[in-house]
């Protein structure tokens, strides 16, 4: 029996979780065909197998990259001075993004080649959980020359946004786990189904994040241009097999925004071009949970000055989430420590920090209106 390799990028410090761990000794047991598994510093559990690795394999395994297909990370830049923005008008002008978006859907869609679905309606919505769009102020350039050649001006505001596929790529799931259908041959004709589902849903949700910050743009009266966009759960078919991408960024286009928390800091890498290619051309997408959503609330008092205080961040910026336990369950300490998860990535050679942004004001989704269009998936991931 051939043993398949887990290459491990994060240092004995890390915190890993010792189910992630065994998440992905299950994947290598179950998956006897996998070419390579690469995992990062913010490797952690998830629903079909854990968040933060590249996996190599012939066929596809549908639930790895899971239901939120074509989930991202969106960085924009703006021409809004930073000297002049006010952070609590900020915070109350992005509430209009709880709205559902009334642009024009059939338009988007069309000039980028897609056919109508019933989800469209959810289209420039963030959704729920850990989605969000958060204004951004340059807290430290690394790079001045990368800084300049991405047109990243310190003096202007920035904005990042976190969303997918909303219910699209959740539904594409839903019917193959319906089916129970095991691993999918490319060739078949339930493969070829999945792989034009998934990159539908992929270049949606890529819409989707252009249009939540037009629509953070146009709320704050400035204009938005793309810094980096890349999705974080995806496949592509490649030589050796089909890199699955779950919850990792890919480290072969370009700069990668890399959140903290809406507690902490941001990073921009760039991907080191002598990177091992043992890391398949990932990166980590984030810091990665480090409790779960249910342990949160027995972390944080549920009075309402600590309530309160979640509303604010240590550089003074804001949170606007009218949902009260997502608040809570997605509050910093919820996430790793986003410095170590890029010491890391630098330590093993696979990046370089670009710059580091602060948060201003993260917007999270509230008590959505956009449920009801969504005909009650408002809140799915
Ligand atoms: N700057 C912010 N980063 C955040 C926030 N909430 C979560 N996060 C980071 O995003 C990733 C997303 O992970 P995914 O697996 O759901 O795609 C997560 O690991 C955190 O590092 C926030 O409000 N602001
Ligand atoms: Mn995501």
């Amino acid at each position: 029996m051939t043993t398949i390799p887990i290459h491990r990028f994060f240092s004995e410090s890390a915190w890993i979780e010792g189910s992630a761990l065994a998440q992905l000794e299950h994947l290598t047991r179950t998956i006897p065909d996998i070419a390579a598994l690469a995992a990062m510093p913010d490797l952690h559990p998830g629903k079909y197998g854990p968040v933060g690795i590249g996996m190599l394999a012939p066929d596809l395994h549908p639930p790895l990259v899971g239901s939120d297909i074509g989930c991202g990370m969106g960085l924009f830049r703006t021409d809004l001075k930073l000297k002049k923005l006010r952070v609590d008008k900020a915070a109350e002008r992005l509430k209009v993004l709880d709205a559902p978006w009334d642009g024009d859907l059939r338009g988007m869609t069309e000039a980028a080649g897609l056919a109508p679905t019933p989800y469209d309606v959810g289209l420039g919505s963030i959704g729920s959980g850990n989605h969000f769009c958060e204004v951004q102020a340059v807290h430290e350039v690394r790079d001045e020359a990368a800084c300049r050649e991405a047109g990243i001006d310190p003096d202007r505001v920035h904005v990042l946004v976190h969303s997918g596929s909303r219910a699209l790529g959740a539904s594409s799931l839903e019917a193959l786990v319906r089916t129970e259908a095991g691993p999918l041959a490319c060739a078949s004709e339930e493969g070829r189904r999945y792989l034009a589902a998934h990159d539908h849903a992929v270049a949606w949700a890529r819409i989707n994040r252009a249009i939540i910050a037009e629509r953070a743009g146009e709320a704050l009266r400035g204009a938005v241009e793309p810094v980096a966009d890349l999705a974080h759960n995806f496949l592509e078919p490649t030589e050796r097999g089909i890199l699955h991408r779950k919850g990792v960024a890919p480290a072969d286009r370009g700069l990668v925004p890399i959140p903290g928390s809406r507690e902490t800091l941001s990073y921009l890498v760039r991907p080191s071009p002598g990177a091992s290619p043992d890391a398949l051309a990932c990166l980590a997408h984030g810091a990665g949970r480090k409790h779960d959503r249910g342990s949160m609330h027995g972390r944080i008092e549920r009075v309402r000055s600590v309530r309160e205080g979640l509303k604010r961040n240590p550089f003074g910026g804001l949170v606007v989430c009218e949902d009260r336990n997502l608040l809570i369950e997605e509050a910093g300490d919820a996430y790793k420590a986003i410095d170590q998860v890029i010491d890391d990535l630098v330590r093993f050679g696979l990046a370089e920090v670009v710059a580091t942004f602060r948060p201003l004001v993260t917007f999270k989704t509230g008590l959505s209106t956009i449920g009801r269009r969504e005909g009650g998936q408002g809140r799915g991931r």
